[in-house]
């Protein structure tokens, strides 16, 4: 379903300025044909910097020389764009400027919790897509993939598997490293949680370049475990996370051009 290749039509939010430096999404939704960023969607996105992102706990930043984005630009993808969840998915998620640090558009999914509907279309969108496709695992990158990983499990009938920063599992486990911008983080990951041959997925709220992800699947091969897709509610297309997928497919509701 997903069609990075050729964004033709875009569903183009109108972003309003709440209080100074953050922006909401509304609820407005226009199905438009999508238009590189323009002085009008610069200035209704308020935005001066062009898009960073920031490279994980290691506190890097990840920042190839790019066009601004636009925050009134929240693209579906992926999923049927013609299905009113994703638009409804999309209008809440703030976007915040220069958080954590100054030049980084950061994408708040903890509005989009605040919001009941939008929450529970979230999870829904994913088991609709994992429930009948015999998945064992869903393995859930720490923070933000613990938010949305243990529902989507639990309706699946499949089990959560924490992947964590190091240091925090109690028992024995295995670990990968993997690159961000300056610098290095760790994913970690208990041995015995997961079996050769199980079926996995792996949920977080964000690609970005990618690094997180590739971890994960590495970690997950390594013991034999079959990673069926990985699937995130945000991608930042710009930073061609997928290419670092190796030829893993990417499940997204929501593109942030
Ligand atoms: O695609 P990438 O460039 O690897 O970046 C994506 C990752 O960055 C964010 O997590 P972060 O590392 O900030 O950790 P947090 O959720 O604990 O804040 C996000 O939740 C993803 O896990
Ligand atoms: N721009 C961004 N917003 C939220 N989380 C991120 N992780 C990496 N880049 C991010």
């Amino acid at each position: 379903m997903y069609t990075l290749s050729s964004p033709t039509t875009l569903k183009i939010l109108e972003a309003k300025i709440v209080s100074q430096g953050h922006l909401y999404c509304s609820n407005s939704v226009k199905s438009v044909q999508f238009l590189p960023n323009t002085d009008a969607t610069a200035a209704r996105s308020g935005r001066r910097e062009n898009l960073l992102i920031y490279g994980g706990s290691s506190g890097g930043v990840a920042a190839p020389e790019r066009k601004p984005m636009s925050v009134a630009h929240m693209a579906s993808s992926n999923v049927d764009e013609t299905d009113d969840r994703v638009s409804r998915i999309s209008s809440t998620i703030r976007v915040i400027p220069d958080f954590p640090k100054p030049g980084i558009l950061f994408q708040d999914i903890t509005t989009l919790l605040l919001d009941p509907k939008a929450f529970k279309d979230t999870i829904d969108l994913f088991v609709e897509r994992y429930r009948d496709k015999n998945i064992n695992v869903v393995a859930g990158i720490e923070a933000r993939g613990f938010i949305f990983g243990p529902p989507i499990a639990l309706a699946i009938g499949a089990k959560f598997v924490p992947m964590r920063k190091p240091k925090k599992l109690p028992g024995e486990v295995i670990s990968e490293e993997y690159s961000l911008e300056y610098g290095t983080d760790t994913m970690e990951m208990h041995v015995g949680a997961v079996q050769p041959g199980e079926r996995a997925v792996v949920v977080d709220d964000l690609i970005a370049t990618g690094g997180t992800l590739n971890a994960a699947i590495r970690l997950l091969e390594r013991v034999g475990v079959q990673v069926v897709e990985c699937a995130c509610v945000i991608e930042l297309p710009e930073l061609k996370g997928r290419d670092r997928l190796g030829n893993k497919p990417l499940f997204v509701l929501v593109s942030s051009t």
